[in-house]
């Protein structure tokens, strides 16, 4: 029963977080607050060049405290104090080292400015090495391939590989590391004032995605694994965890100190975190068969199946398949692209840098007229290009990119592969060359979508959500042409804060699982682009092309991860 119960939904996104109020019993979107992380919005701790992306836990901590409460101050007093329960989602793999106290390491004296004692946000390349043995050692030492769950491939953007690069790199952090810790677990463990690394809650999700947990291995990677791999690991296995938990499972309550921060109730029950796609796509109605598709700088494509329709089946190529991922009692599966709204983002830079490199010299106009040209110059780049390119007949441009500007996440993992643009001509101007950036994006998530058919995995519908989803009608027209299947876009404006509410209902007792939270808080569809028959036909052509082209790049332009 759900009689004036009202929940939190927490989005850590990778520019910012998101704060959602929301009634329990009906879904109904109260107030909302985000906050930009002030460090990161600087470009501090990071090196794009080197693909180092660091976040301080400091701008974590700020964003929560300051989302949740300006979020709380739009509602009424009688709202606020019927507030029930907090869960939730982050980015992942972003990991950090922590102490014995679960501390990041970051936030303890000496460690303060020291990029590798910070989250290693998803999209940190840096352990491109470390992923590259882990995958040569899986398949060549003789015992369990611990990569089967996850594709078959492990990756640079994730826990096992960026754990132990930081070891490698680091003596300092090497020595004042206990154990280490994804953000979607930090967060609850802060919320509930956990003081002990070995007492936190780790979530299945995160474990089970990126760190090759899986029951039948009786947690992680065998320690004989681990200390062959490397002996810098050597008994970090026995300091991190064997259970994992489902997000529809309470983390605690919340502590005195955070209660008193939000103002809100010792009562509230915070849940186990997940990852912002799986509990995205939960906000956006998941279904089986139905890959959900969160759109933003990257994508994460997420699928579920019922457990018996997928036994003993091992999908390949993936970023894995783990039971309770994204609906306890499922199997979860997750894809997605590195780079999808970035792809376009570059483009933007690209352009601007000669604009902001001539407005900086020239004395024609003031500074603030300066700054706030360039401001609406690249506010409104990629919707002017958007509309430019969708007059481009589909059938004209002869230009082909592929996608892979931050590697390749799935099929098959491969964080070194590089993007590409050929069939440039005189004619090549910047609403064609953008129009094939769109295409190479929407190629890639329709290889994405044949892996899974030819693994045996049928994907029934496409939903959309995310950034790019709502704000590009011309970048999912092109994607349902591509795919040659309808999509359908999730209403929400906030899916994956809308998913968090919805599990915080099942972990504090309103409902009994999250289908039920699901079909009472969800709100539905907006709107649907259906694929133009023509178009599809032509596309279908030009998708062999692409792929000749990601094999000619793979092979002569990137070495293998
Ligand atoms: N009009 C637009 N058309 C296509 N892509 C856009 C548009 N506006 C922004 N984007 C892309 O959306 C991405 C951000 O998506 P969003 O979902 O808001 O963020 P996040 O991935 O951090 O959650 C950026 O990479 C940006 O390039
Ligand atoms: O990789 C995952 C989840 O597995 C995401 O957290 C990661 O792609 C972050 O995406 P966004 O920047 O939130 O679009």
């Amino acid at each position: 029963m759900a009689y004036m119960s009202y929940v939190i939904g927490v989005d850590f996104g990778t520019d910012s977080v998101r704060a959602l109020v929301i009634d329990a019993t009906n879904g109904k979107e109260m107030a909302t607050a985000v906050h930009y992380y002030s460090r990161w919005k600087q470009g501090k701790y990071c090196n794009p060049t080197e693909s180092q992306f660091r976040q301080h836990p400091l701008d974590y901590l700020e964003g929560l405290e300051i989302s949740v409460k300006k979020a709380l101050a739009q509602c009424t007093p009688d709202v606020k104090s019927q507030v029930k329960g907090i869960s939730v989602d982050t980015t992942g793999s972003t990991v950090v080292a922590i102490n014995k106290q679960g501390v990041p390491l970051s936030l303890t004296s000496g460690f303060e400015e020291n990029p590798n004692a910070m989250f290693l946000l998803w999209k940190d390349h840096t352990a491109v090495k470390e992923a590259a043995e882990i995958n040569k050692l899986a398949k060549t030492w003789g015992g369990t391939n611990f990569t089967k769950y996850v594709g078959g491939v492990y990756s640079s953007e994730w826990f096992w590989a960026k754990t132990l690069h930081m070891l490698r790199v680091d003596a300092n952090v090497r020595q004042a590391a206990y154990s280490w810790i994804e953000h979607c677990d930090w967060i609850p463990a802060v919320l509930t004032g956990v003081e002990d690394a070995s007492q936190i809650k780790r979530s299945r999700c995160a474990a089970g995605h990126k760190a090759m947990w899986h029951e039948e291995f009786d947690g992680l990677p065998s320690e004989e694994f681990l200390t062959r791999l490397d002996p810098l690991l050597k008994d970090l296995r026995s300091r991190l965890y064997k259970d994992t938990y489902t997000s529809d499972i309470a983390a605690g309550n919340l502590s005195l100190e955070w209660a008193e921060k939000l103002g809100l109730s010792q009562e509230v029950i915070v849940g186990v975190g997940a990852f912002d796609a799986h509990m995205g796509a939960v906000g956006a109605q998941i279904e089986p068969y139905a890959l959900s598709k969160v759109m933003g700088t990257s994508t994460c494509d997420m699928l579920i199946a019922p457990l018996s329709e997928v036994d003993g089946k091992l999908v390949k190529g993936i970023c894995g398949q783990v039971s309770g991922s994204i609906i306890p009692g499922m199997m979860g599966m997750e894809a997605g692209q590195s780079a999808f709204g970035d792809v376009y983002a570059w483009f933007q830079q690209l352009l601007v840098w000669p604009v902001q490199q001539m407005l900086s010299r020239t004395s024609l106009i003031d500074a603030p007229t300066k700054a706030k040209l360039e401001e609406e110059i690249t506010a409104n780049l990629i919707d002017v290009l958007s509309e430019q390119a969708q007059h481009i007949p589909v059938t004209e441009s002869g230009i082909l990119a592929l996608d892979w500007l931050n590697g390749r996440r799935t099929p098959d993992a491969n964080q070194v592969v590089k993007g590409a643009v050929a069939g440039l001509d005189l004619g090549s101007d910047a609403p064609r060359i953008f129009k094939a950036l769109v295409e190479a994006t929407a190629f890639g998530a329709k290889s994405i979508i044949d892996r899974f058919v030819a693994e045996g995995i049928p994907i029934r519908s496409v939903i959309g959500l995310g950034g790019v989803a709502k704000k590009s009608p011309f970048v999912m027209q092109t994607l349902a042409d591509v795919l040659n299947m309808p999509i359908k876009i999730a209403r929400s404006e906030q899916a994956c804060a809308l998913g968090a509410g919805m599990f915080a209902t099942v972990s504090a007792g309103i409902y009994a699982s999250v289908e039920e939270a699901s079909a009472k808080m969800g709100s539905g569809f907006e709107q649907e682009y259906k694929p133009v028959p023509e178009h599809a036909t032509f596309y279908g052509q030009i998708y062999q092309k692409y792929c000749k082209l990601g094999v000619f790049v793979e092979k002569e332009m990137s070495s293998s991860e």
